[in-house]
């Protein structure tokens, strides 16, 4: 089944529970994780089931990145905030890096998160 990965930065997070909603018949189709803040708050505004991972800065970059690394994860969706300085910034770095080291699908905006999710429709 296909598997994504959906993760946001505080200030994205409305942007991507309002992305979540609009495409939820869509997401419903893929087995979805989520870092852990990102994922109860996705599941609050939604019916879809996530597998909850730890919060961003508490090392849940790091357990996705290793999901990417495994080749388990079809694409992941990171809406960062492009304002403001993340204290897990290696982190967050290394997560981008082996979405490329292993070409895996990754979009950080709203614009290419809709190329994504239809990209890995059947
Ligand atoms: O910090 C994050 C990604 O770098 C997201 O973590 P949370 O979903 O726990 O807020």
């Amino acid at each position: 089944m296909t598997r994504v990965a959906l993760i946001a930065h505080d200030e994205k997070k409305p942007d991507l529970i309002e992305f979540a909603q609009n495409h939820e018949e869509q997401l419903r189709e893929y087995e979805l994780i989520a870092t852990g803040t990102t994922g109860k708050r996705l599941m609050e505004a939604t019916d879809l089931e996530i597998e909850r991972k730890e919060s961003g800065p508490l090392g849940g970059d790091m357990m996705i990145g290793a999901e990417v690394a495994e080749e388990k994860l079809d694409g992941v969706v990171f809406l960062r905030d492009p304002l403001r300085a993340q204290p897990h910034e290696p982190d967050i770095s290394a997560l981008l890096r082996i979405c490329d080291v292993r070409d895996t699908a990754l979009a950080t905006n709203l614009a290419s998160a809709e190329f994504l999710i239809e990209g890995l429709a059947d």
